[in-house]
């Protein structure tokens, strides 16, 4: 059994009176410690299928299996619990709280957990391996693009997740910037982090174990690019 198994993945969008086929029969398998980037034209349905993996969208026919639990049969408590035990999400935009310093928006998953949790330690020590060490107190207003995107890792990382999903993390960032992103990213997975990472550069298959590319929502190709480490 692989760790995530996510099998003929449909999924349709209505707009009016049309209906966009955005997946269709989407198969793969991941296993522990891979790290998947998905590629692909703009409106391929490389999103769509992130958010469905990370069970913050559901699809209309198939199954998602992530260590052996069935996604789509969880309660919504559940999955809420499976999305915080399981899974870090890095996105664009960044999406940190404007009215929260860097370390508080690092803690801000801890406030979800049912019990109460202490992590402020972790969350101090995030932010120095993340190269932020002086910037705990800052507002993301006072930070770079690069500096609010390593706070939103830090975010990712602070309930230990097995899992980082993460849909186009460089797409705000100059080139410079973005390699810096892509670097931590290597490094996350050479400590055993699964990563799925959606992106339209072709450059970033450089720092993958596999390749998944989406044409008009099917898979085109499943591509092994090197070993896991
Ligand atoms: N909530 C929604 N309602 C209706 N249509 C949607 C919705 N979300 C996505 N779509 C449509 O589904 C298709 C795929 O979108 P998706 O964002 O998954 O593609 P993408 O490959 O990530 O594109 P991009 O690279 O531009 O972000 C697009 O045609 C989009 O307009």
């Amino acid at each position: 059994m692989a760790f995530i198994e996510v099998e003929k993945i449909n999924k349709k969008f209505q707009k009016g009176k049309n209906t966009t086929h955005v997946l269709k029969n989407v198969s793969f398998n991941v296993q522990k410690g891979e790290f998947w980037v998905v590629a692909g034209p703009s409106g391929s349905g490389k999103s769509t299928l992130l958010s469905i993996l990370g069970s913050l969208n559901e699809p209309d026919e198939g199954k998602i299996m992530v260590d052996g639990l069935d996604l789509f049969s969880l309660s919504h408590d559940e999955r809420a619990l499976f999305r915080l035990n399981y899974l870090g999400f890095v996105f664009q935009n960044f999406h940190l709280l404007p009215y929260l310093t860097a370390l508080e928006n690092v803690l801000l998953p801890t406030l979800a957990y049912p019990k109460k949790l202490n992590k402020k330690d972790e969350a101090l020590e995030l932010l120095k391996i993340l190269g932020l060490s002086g910037k705990e107190n800052k507002y993301p207003r006072e930070l770079s693009g690069g500096e609010q995107e390593r706070v939103a890792i830090a975010r990712a990382l602070i309930m230990e997740p097995d899992i980082l999903l993460a849909d186009e993390p460089t797409g705000n960032l100059d080139s410079k910037t973005g390699e810096e992103v892509l670097n931590i990213f290597s490094e996350l997975n050479r400590q055993g982090k699964t990563i799925v990472m959606v992106t339209h550069n072709l450059a970033h298959l450089q720092y993958a174990t596999h390749a998944l590319f989406l044409k008009d929502g099917e898979v085109l190709e499943i591509k092994t690019l090197k070993e896991v480490n």
